[in-house]
């Protein structure tokens, strides 16, 4: 059946691939599923016709068949469960990489998203300067444990994982602010994710998008 995913026409960050439609396409390309993309404009997010599939105004939206998604983890685990090659079949294993997927998105995502709400959204109260430093403490006491259990291991479990997927997508966030290079390990980890051939794809794909290229 046809997939449809949404994703901005013109991406704010002019097509870094820092937009939650990125790790989508990503586990798309993973599972070599084909896809089309809806694009849409700031205005259209909020209208009746995209908020009946996601009532935060948001995307990225996720339509197959009679089904609709939003909620880009849950988006990814859905192609995971539905295609091979994001999860394992061994049971426990299978279960560690939705761990991970949790992990990344309850334990790790929200002391990083702290970075764009004090920037942007707090960055002109008096008190934001004091704060970012305490927002990037906080950052680093996820990524400390995360950077000891990583170790010199490839991916975060064994083979490659809807798990690894998501933490590559989260931690890329990271890049402009420097703590990652502080984790060399937590560095070279997001580089192979960023080198595999389907992270490479979904990249060119949403770039396109976002530069009309
Ligand atoms: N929890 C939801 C969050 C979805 C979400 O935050 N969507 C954002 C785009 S991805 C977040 C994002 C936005 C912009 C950049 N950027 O760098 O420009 C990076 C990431 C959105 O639609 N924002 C428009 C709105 O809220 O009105 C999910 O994971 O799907």
């Amino acid at each position: 059946m046809t997939i449809t995913i949404t994703a901005f026409e013109h991406s704010p960050d002019g097509g870094k691939g820092l937009s939650r439609d990125t790790r989508v396409r990503w586990a798309l390309e993973e599972v070599g599923q084909p896809y089309n993309v809806r694009p849409l404009s700031f205005e259209a997010l909020k209208q009746s016709a995209h908020v009946c599939m996601n009532p935060f105004g948001q995307i990225p939206t996720y339509e197959e068949g009679d089904l609709c998604l939003f909620e880009s983890g849950a988006i990814v685990f859905h192609i995971a469960e539905h295609y091979a090659g994001l999860l394992p079949s061994d049971g426990n294993a299978r279960a560690r990489a939705i761990m991970w997927m949790f992990a990344a998105l309850n334990s790790v995502e929200p002391s990083i998203l702290e970075i764009v709400v004090v920037k942007f959204a707090e960055g002109d109260k008096p008190w934001s300067k004091e704060r970012m430093p305490l927002v990037f403490d906080r950052i680093r006491q996820r990524l400390r444990p995360l950077s000891a259990r990583l170790g010199d291991a490839e991916w975060l479990d064994g083979e490659f994982s809807a798990g690894d997927l998501i933490m590559v997508s989260v931690l890329l966030r990271l890049r402009m602010s420097g703590i990652l290079d502080e984790f060399p390990n937590l560095a070279a980890y997001v580089a192979r994710g960023e080198a595999r051939p389907a992270y490479q794809r979904a990249f060119a794909a949403q770039l396109a998008q976002a530069t009309g290229t």
